[in-house]
């Protein structure tokens, strides 16, 4: 892996100035991991033969969720379905914005059923449904900053559902490459930081990112259109710190993640470290077990 990107850089002025941070209210999807195992492998981080504890990851799980709840967010729960160990994972699920949710379509077969599954969770919900014709892993691979949508791809999701993407949404969409499996998805590389919108719109869009998990062209979009973010250590980003939920003032990370909590204090937001190590074993982290449910303008203030 390059070096040259992975220095963490000094904010800038226009960086430190803006250091005000504003919380907005979530609204969140998670799945109790009560049927969590590691039986395959999809993704480096899974190892079958290594042991897991199920009761660890429920009681990691439940601290990430009363974090959750103690900061003033909803929690919704979709009930875990027995051999599906990966539905924790629920960002995975699909990918919701103003109340319509494009379902996913999982690229390994062990996962597939989680498809249907949350399609039905969000139609028993309220919220309108946009089948997915393309392979897609939702919000692990689409990111909302600011009124842009960030795909990735190069592992999971292909390339024709960011176009599928866009014509469900009406968006632009920025599509990313990936490079490094470790980084297989999109929420491993990119952490969304600030509020997409105030009473005035969208307000300030800034992200925090790996430099390293992308290739060349992607990178430089990242540098054009993010001046001011955070560049994460690749150290950090090895324990999954961009695995991270902000509301806009707290950031949910990993305690591994030093580097990172240290670069986010500097910016004025406030780390809050929730360690999900058990999780860690199936290749998921805070992000990757949090789908953000989007209802409408309003409920995103
Ligand atoms: C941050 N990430 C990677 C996620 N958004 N999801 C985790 C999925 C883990 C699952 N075993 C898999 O490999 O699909």
């Amino acid at each position: 892996m390059s070096t040259q990107h992975t220095a963490p850089t000094a904010p800038t002025a226009q960086a430190t100035a803006a250091a005000t941070r504003i919380q907005q209210h979530r609204s969140y999807l998670m799945c109790r991991p009560e049927h969590f195992v590691v039986s395959y492998t999809i993704n480096p981080w899974m190892e079958p033969a290594k042991p897991t504890d199920t009761a660890k990851a429920l009681a990691q799980w439940q601290v990430l969720h009363d974090t959750y709840v103690a900061l003033g967010h909803d929690v919704h729960l979709i009930d875990p379905i027995p051999g599906l160990p990966d539905m924790v994972y629920t960002a995975n699920g699909g990918f919701v914005i103003d109340g319509l949710a494009y379902g996913a379509k999982f690229r390994f077969a062990e996962r597939a059923p989680e498809g249907p599954a949350f399609m039905e969770w969000f139609r028993d919900n309220g919220f309108e449904v946009a089948e997915p014709v393309e392979v897609n892993e939702g919000e692990g691979d689409f990111l909302l900053v600011g009124d842009t949508i960030l795909a990735g791809t190069g592992f999971r999701s292909t390339g024709d559902s960011h176009r599928e993407l866009g014509e469900v949404f009406g968006k632009e969409v920025v599509s990313l490459t990936l490079t490094d499996p470790r980084f297989y998805h999109l929420d491993t590389a990119i952490s969304v930081l600030d509020p997409v919108e105030g009473p005035g719109g969208v307000e300030r869009a800034n992200i925090a990112y790996l430099p390293a998990a992308f290739d060349a062209r992607s990178r430089g979009i990242l540098a054009e259109r993010f001046p001011d973010a955070i560049l994460v250590a690749d150290s950090d980003g090895a324990v999954f710190g961009l695995n991270s939920a902000s509301d806009g003032l707290n950031v949910l990370i990993s305690p591994r993640a030093t580097g990172f909590e240290a670069q986010l204090r500097e910016r004025g937001y406030h780390p809050v470290l929730v360690d999900l190590s058990e999780l860690l074993l199936g290749g998921g982290g805070i992000k990757c077990c949090t789908l953000e449910l989007r209802r409408g303008q309003e409920e995103n203030r």
